[in-house]
């Protein structure tokens, strides 16, 4: 079986695949204190609770934005189940061609949403990706990864607003019934979940504009990412959500590259 760790800001997100089947996933908190032995730990309780033999995997890919993490977990991978993760980077066969000033500068999350995103819908797209940050990325139908743009996340938006304003308190991220509340919860829900979905409709509205000076078709808009479910259903311009996207595209990785 196939072991796959999407590493983002906030969340780590691991999923066990069998062949094309993905048999479970997880979600834990990335930090970056822990150690290899207590990354170990975690994991090897989740297989165990899972009534799953970690001792099954013969390989993990793993895609990281966050690079101070990955000592302790290529570590804890070599450790605790004796292989060599595939590490989502350079060199790295992804089909897809990266028109990045930097192409090493992209986000690793961002190729492999692409990469999956591509290999299911086969046409263009743009892949909005709700974590820490929320990312917008432009694919070509041939698979061209053009760029796109980069915004606070949800969740920051919204913590940031209770950390510096001094009457305004930490608000569950819940939509209200109205955008016109008479509460400062509500009011604050109202701001930052209809005034997302209005900056993810804005900017998609305007990639789609660019896009067809690129010669391309109509792209499909597909969500994913944590905090996809909560905007989309509030937005104009989102065609479907994939919760599984990035995990799907880190097994493609590793059918391209085994
Ligand atoms: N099913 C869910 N419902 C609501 N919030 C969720 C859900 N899953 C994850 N989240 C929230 O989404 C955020 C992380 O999303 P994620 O895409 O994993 O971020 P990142 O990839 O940047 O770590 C966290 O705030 C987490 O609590
Ligand atoms: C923008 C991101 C932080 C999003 O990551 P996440 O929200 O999943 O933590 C990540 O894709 C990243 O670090 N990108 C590098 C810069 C770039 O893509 O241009
Ligand atoms: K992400």
């Amino acid at each position: 079986m196939l072991l796959v760790f999407d590493v983002g800001n906030t969340n780590i997100v691991l999923g066990v695949y069998d062949g094309k089947k993905l048999v479970i996933d997880w979600r834990i908190a990335t930090t970056t204190q822990r150690t290899a032995d207590e990354y170990g730990i975690v994991v090897i309780n989740l297989f165990e609770k899972a009534g799953l033999n970690y001792k099954d995997i013969e390989a993990v890919v793993v895609s990281s934005v966050v690079p101070n993490i990955m000592y302790s977990l290529e570590h804890m991978i070599r450790k605790y189940f004796n292989v060599e993760p595939l590490v989502v980077g350079p060199g790295i066969k992804t089909g897809i061609n990266i028109k990045y000033d930097n192409p090493k500068e992209v986000g690793a999350d961002r190729i492999v949403n692409a990469v999956a995103a591509h290999d299911i819908y086969k046409r263009s797209l743009i892949i909005v990706d709700f974590g820490t940050a929320t990312t917008f990325c432009a694919v070509g139908k041939n698979g061209d990864y053009y760029g796109g743009a980069i915004t606070p996340g949800i969740k920051i938006a919204s913590d940031a607003l209770f950390e510096r304003a001094a009457k305004l308190p930490r608000i569950e991220l819940v939509k209200p019934p109205t955008v016109i509340c008479k509460n400062t919860v509500q009011s604050m829900q109202s701001g930052i979940i209809y005034g997302y979905a209005g900056l993810v409709d804005n900017i998609v509205t305007k990639m789609k504009k660019e896009m067809e000076q690129l010669k391309e078709e109509e792209p499909f808009v597909v969500a994913t990412g944590g905090l996809a479910k909560l905007i989309a259903t509030e937005s104009s311009t989102i065609d479907e959500i994939n919760p599984y996207l990035t995990l799907e595209g880190l097994r493609i990785i590793y059918e391209k590259n085994r």
